[in-house]
């Protein structure tokens, strides 16, 4: 049985901790050049609001599953190129009976990172609702979780690829990769909103595989 979770609702906070307020309003006061807006969909359970959770307070949140209800929120500020960069993520709902109050928070997403199963739906549903130039990433989490693997690393680049979309595994438990799956999508969004002249084109999937390999080799982003 799944238990509500402290929810944003389209008209305020519906059931939210003091905590979970107070820590809102203070991300919310941290400066910052330019905002985005981001949003985490995929069926229920693949782990949206672990990995959101992870990337904002590095922490994981293992337990018992709690479903989200409707929406949620939470900022985070990167720093891209000596840029304050405001990450809007919201965390949606994967429980069907949810999508209407989601699909209202589609339209001026920049940035959406969609779940592997059922993929061509939740891709439809971002190209129906969200803007025509959104920047997508397909995440595979619970990397960790190698014995229950059920897609390998392959056929994920693969469907990826068919779909024109950058790939990368998570986990929210261990932190491989979600710190660099954010980064990757504030960058992209800041070069393709604020180019600067004679700058090269910045190319998601190189600095992705970039990162990647520094940290193999040197510890980078997680
Ligand atoms: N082992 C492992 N478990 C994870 C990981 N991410 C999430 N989980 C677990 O998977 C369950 C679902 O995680 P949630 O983040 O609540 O899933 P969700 O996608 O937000 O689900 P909805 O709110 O219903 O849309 C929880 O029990 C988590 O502890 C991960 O990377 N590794």
């Amino acid at each position: 049985m799944s238990i509500k979770k402290a929810t944003l609702m389209e008209n305020g906070v519906k059931n939210g901790t003091s905590r979970n307020v107070l820590e809102r309003c203070a991300s919310v006061n941290e400066y910052f050049d330019i905002a985005f807006k981001v949003m985490l969909l995929g069926d229920s359970a693949v782990g949206k609001t672990c990995v959101l959770v992870r990337f904002k307070d590095g922490a994981f949140l293992g337990g018992n599953f709690i479903a989200t209800v409707g929406i949620d929120f939470r900022n985070k500020v990167v720093t891209v190129d000596n840029m304050k960069i405001k990450l809007q993520m919201w965390d949606t709902a994967g429980q069907e009976r949810f999508r209407s109050v989601t699909h209202a928070y589609y339209r001026d997403a920049q940035g959406k990172y969609a779940t592997f199963i059922l993929l061509q739906a939740w891709l439809t549903e971002i190209y129906e609702y969200a803007q025509k130039d959104v920047v997508i990433m397909l995440l595979g989490n619970k990397s960790d979780m190698a014995a229950e693997r059920v897609i390998t690393h392959e056929e994920g680049e693969k469907l990826a690829k068919e779909y024109g979309v950058p790939f990368m595994e998570t986990s929210a438990k261990t932190g491989v990769n979600v710190e660099l799956a954010f980064q990757a999508i504030a960058r992209e969004l800041k070069h393709r909103n604020i180019q600067q002249p004679h700058e090269p084109k910045f190319k998601i999937h190189d600095y992705i595989e970039s990162q990647k390999q520094k940290s193999n080799c040197c510890g980078g982003l997680m």
